[in-house]
């Protein structure tokens, strides 16, 4: 019998639903080859939730997350729900579940494929071989940090306000998250902040510093504003091993090396908690990338980054290594075959939908299996 697993799925809105649908293909290629057994719940998240529930979090969709092994996310947030309050937007109930799952660390790599690097618009030796980590902090910072609002002033006018804080313990926290996973690698980390400018960052800057000398004598650290790091890493990527830095810079960072994997399409992500005094540790896995609302709908979506998160389900949750080598096996071989999604499209390809996109990957596990 195979080892049962609890995944709890929240396709959410826009094309998460259309790249789900994909993941859900593989599950269950997965499962009809016995490598595995998943018990899945579907969920709300969003938009969805939003609409059928009235709130962006359902409780219902807490506690099936907190009882699941692993959570899977599609995207939230469209056009549909701009007009809302602020605090019932669907972007909400996203922020909502990294907090109250205490996923303070979100793991973002950026792993070129050698097709899509022959194809990329930035020169091959630049991203060729490219294998980088970003650590994004996900539960504080300037999303989190309090006070925040608007407000309207004696005199009429209006002032809106956020707020960035960190605290030593969620600095070190998610310093360790970085400098353990780049022990495993090539052993550099680079801080990035804005120290220069933000009090905030001195203190994010001093606490990795300390981490370093006092734990980890082996890595080799160091810094750079986040001005900077976003030009090079464009500029020359692979001088960095793993990055590390705060909630809001690590968004926009990843956004960025998305591009050098040739799409927001190709870019997965996970994140994590620590273990509980049960060694439960809750883990939420997603794409980068939002619900892209221009392309809803369509079968225009690249579905690889959501399944590119469910292999990293596997690594990080299941320890299915086999089988997350499989399925990013055969996602090269029919990168190599020069099908593509409109996104990574390139002159001589072949151009398919979503849907098509599952069936190639499919075909090629089907194909691999079979040796
Ligand atoms: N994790 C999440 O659920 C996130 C949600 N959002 C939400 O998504 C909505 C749209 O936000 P945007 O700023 O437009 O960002 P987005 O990431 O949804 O889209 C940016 C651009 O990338 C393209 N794109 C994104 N994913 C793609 C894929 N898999 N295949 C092909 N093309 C893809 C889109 O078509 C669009 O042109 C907003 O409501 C936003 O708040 C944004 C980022 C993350
Ligand atoms: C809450 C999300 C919309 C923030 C985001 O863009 C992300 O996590 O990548
Ligand atoms: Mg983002």
């Amino acid at each position: 019998m195979a080892d049962v697993k609890k995944v709890l799925v929240l396709p959410g809105d826009g094309i998460g639903p259309e790249v789900m649908t994909q993941v859900r293909r593989i599950m269950g290629w997965l499962e009809d080859a016995g490598k595995v057994k998943f018990e899945v719940t579907e969920g709300l998240l969003g938009g969805a939730a939003i609409d059928a529930t009235g709130g962006p979090m359902p409780d219902e969709t807490l506690t099936a997350a907190k009882a699941s092994d692993a959570v899977l996310l599609g995207a939230v947030g469209g056009p549909k729900w701009d007009d809302l309050p602020f605090d019932i937007k669907p972007e909400r109930g996203l922020l909502g579940i990294r907090k109250e799952l205490g996923l303070f660390a979100n793991l973002r790599p950026a792993v070129v494929f050698d097709a899509l690097a022959e194809a990329s618009t930035l020169k091959l030796d630049v991203v060729k071989g490219l294998d980088i980590m970003i650590v994004r902090e996900l539960t504080g910072g300037i999303y989190f940090g309090q006070p925040r609002g608007i407000e309207t002033l004696p005199d009429g006018t209006r002032k809106g306000l956020n707020s960035l804080v960190y605290t030593t313990p969620e600095i070190t926290r998610i310093g360790k998250v970085a400098m353990d996973l780049a022990m495993k690698r090539g052993k550099k980390v680079c801080s990035v902040d804005k120290a220069n400018v933000l009090e905030c960052t001195v203190l994010w800057r001093e606490e990795m510093i300390k981490l370093q000398q006092e734990q980890y004598p082996e890595i080799e650290l160091s810094h750079m504003y986040v001005d900077n790091a976003s030009m090079q890493l464009v500029r020359n990527p692979k001088q960095f091993d793993v990055m590390v830095t705060t909630n809001m810079f690590g968004d926009i960072l990843s956004d960025t090396a998305a591009m050098l994997t040739g799409s927001l399409g190709m870019l997965p992500s996970a994140s994590l908690g620590d273990a509980d005094a049960n060694g439960k540790r809750y883990a939420l896995y997603e794409p980068v990338h939002g619900s892209a609302p221009d392309i809803a709908g369509q079968n225009l979506a690249n579905p690889l980054a959501t399944i590119l998160s469910f292999t990293m389900m596997l690594r990080y949750s299941f320890d299915m290594m086999a089988e997350a080598d499989l399925i990013e096996q055969a996602i090269q071989t029919v990168l190599n075959a020069g099908i593509r999604t409109g996104d990574i499209m390139q002159e001589g390809a072949t151009k398919v939908g979503t849907v098509e996109m599952g069936d190639a990957v499919l075909k090629e596990m089907d194909a691999l299996a079979k040796g």
